[in-house]
Order: C-alpha cells, then sequence, then structure tokens
C-alpha cells in the first residue's frame, strides 16, 4: 500500500494560474527591473545575481545595460534563470508589500493545503521561482498567508525541475524515502523527473486542458480529486 507523507507542489500551473505569472508578476518585474538595477545594483545581494545571470550567458565582463537587456530577453523567453527568479522576487516585493496584487490560488488549493496538514502530512513548494519570491507568493494569497502549511521551499538552486537529482537532492533535504512523497506538477517533463528519482506524481490539468485517456501520470483536474 502506499502511504504518502508528504507533498511536494509546484506552483504556476498547479497551485495557481499560468496567467498571473504570466500576465501580472512577469509584467510588473519586466517594467521595473532597469529602474531596479539602476538603484539597487550597487548592493551585495543584487550584484551576486547580476554576476550570476552574466556567469550563466557566458559572458566574461559586459556593461551593466547589456545584463539588463539580456534579463528583459531572458523574461519574454520565460527562462527558467536562477539569477533572473531571484531578481524578479526581490522586485515583487514591493508590488505585494503595496498590495497591487495578491497571489492567484486556484479556489480550493488553500482548504485542500490544510486538510492535508491536518491528516499529518508535510506540505513543500518547488518551483523555478526563488525561494524568497515562493515564499512571497504564499505570504501575500488572495486565501491569506499561507506559509505556515509549508515546511520548506525549493528552488533551481536544488537542481533544474526536469533532471531526477533535483527530486532525489529534495527527498534527502525532507528526510523521507522517494516512495513516500507525492510530486504535483502541471509540466510532464518534470513528473518524469521526479519518477525517475522514485516519487509518486500527480498531473495537474486545470481546465480547460483536456485529460488523455490514458495519461503518463496520474491526472486530476483539481487538488480536491487528489487522495494522497
Ligand atoms: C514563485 S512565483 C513565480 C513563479 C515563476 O517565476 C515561475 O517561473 C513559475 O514556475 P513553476 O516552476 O512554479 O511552474
Ligand atoms: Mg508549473
Amino acid at each position: 500500500m502506499t502511504v504518502i507523507r508528504a507533498i511536494v507542489t509546484d506552483i504556476e500551473g498547479t497551485t495557481s494560474s499560468i496567467s498571473f505569472v504570466k500576465d501580472v508578476l512577469f509584467p510588473y518585474a519586466r517594467h521595473r527591473l532597469p529602474a531596479f538595477i539602476e538603484t539597487h545594483g550597487d548592493q551585495p545581494h543584487v550584484q551576486h545575481w547580476l554576476h550570476e545571470a552574466a556567469r550563466e550567458a557566458g559572458i566574461i565582463e559586459a556593461a551593466r545595460q547589456e545584463i539588463v537587456e539580456m534579463l528583459l530577453r531572458w523574461t519574454d523567453e520565460d527562462r527558467k534563470s536562477t539569477a533572473l527568479k531571484a531578481l524578479q522576487g526581490m522586485i515583487w516585493q514591493e508590488g505585494y508589500e503595496a498590495g497591487e496584487y495578491r497571489a492567484h490560488l486556484y479556489p480550493e488549493v488553500a482548504a485542500r493545503l490544510h486538510a492535508w496538514r491536518g491528516e499529518g502530512l508535510h506540505l513543500y513548494v518547488y518551483s523555478s521561482g526563488s525561494v524568497p519570491a515562493q515564499r512571497l507568493f504564499f505570504r501575500y494569497s488572495e486565501a491569506g498567508d499561507l506559509t505556515p502549511m509549508f515546511a520548506g521551499y525549493f528552488d533551481t538552486q536544488t537542481g533544474p525541475k526536469r533532471e531526477p537529482a533535483s527530486y532525489e537532492r529534495i527527498v534527502d533535504a525532507i528526510g523521507e524515502r522517494p516512495e513516500h512523497v507525492l510530486f504535483l506538477s502541471d509540466v510532464v517533463e518534470e513528473l518524469d523527473a521526479a519518477r525517475a528519482a522514485g516519487l509518486h506524481t500527480g498531473w495537474l490539468l486545470r481546465p480547460p486542458l483536456d485529460v488523455p485517456a490514458q495519461p503518463r501520470h496520474p491526472a486530476y483536474t483539481s487538488f480536491d480529486a487528489i487522495e494522497p
């Protein structure tokens, strides 16, 4: 019998709509990125991620303006760059704190997270968004502060979401065996990687997406259909 003790969830397309991330968060950060780098670019934590972005692009020396243009291009390409995600997270903080938006959640998500916690399951997040951005997302969610629901957060500093080794690191970090962990995502390649690492998987196909007749992973249209 399968005993699930921990659930690791993706955010975009899983707990929350792709449109909130693409149409609200990304444009907010894109619009403010040049001014943010201008005013905060000398702070060590910002400098660190600017250097990381340059390193990722294989650039040895670049003017700050070139890095900014590259980051804007990466935003448009939805590149899952750890450096870009770290910088976006810093910019989103202002928007959350000013009440410009709250993080979207599908309607059943908050109640289901509460129910799973009540059943003693340990909950974690694994998203391409940086860990600070994930904390902000759930702190300023439409359903209020959900950060007490989560025991930990993982981002691409743990590894790319399409590589089995990332999931091996996560189960090690949370002190579970993979067969006791369920990973939820909307992206089949992420689920393939998690399964290759021995985790159980749940594929979120939110309406109006169609559920294939023979899905590659157990498929759900809502968290309410999942019975861990
Ligand atoms: C933490 S909110 C922003 C999410 C984000 O930047 C992103 O790329 C979403 O990726 P996910 O891995 O959650 O699908
Ligand atoms: Mg996703």
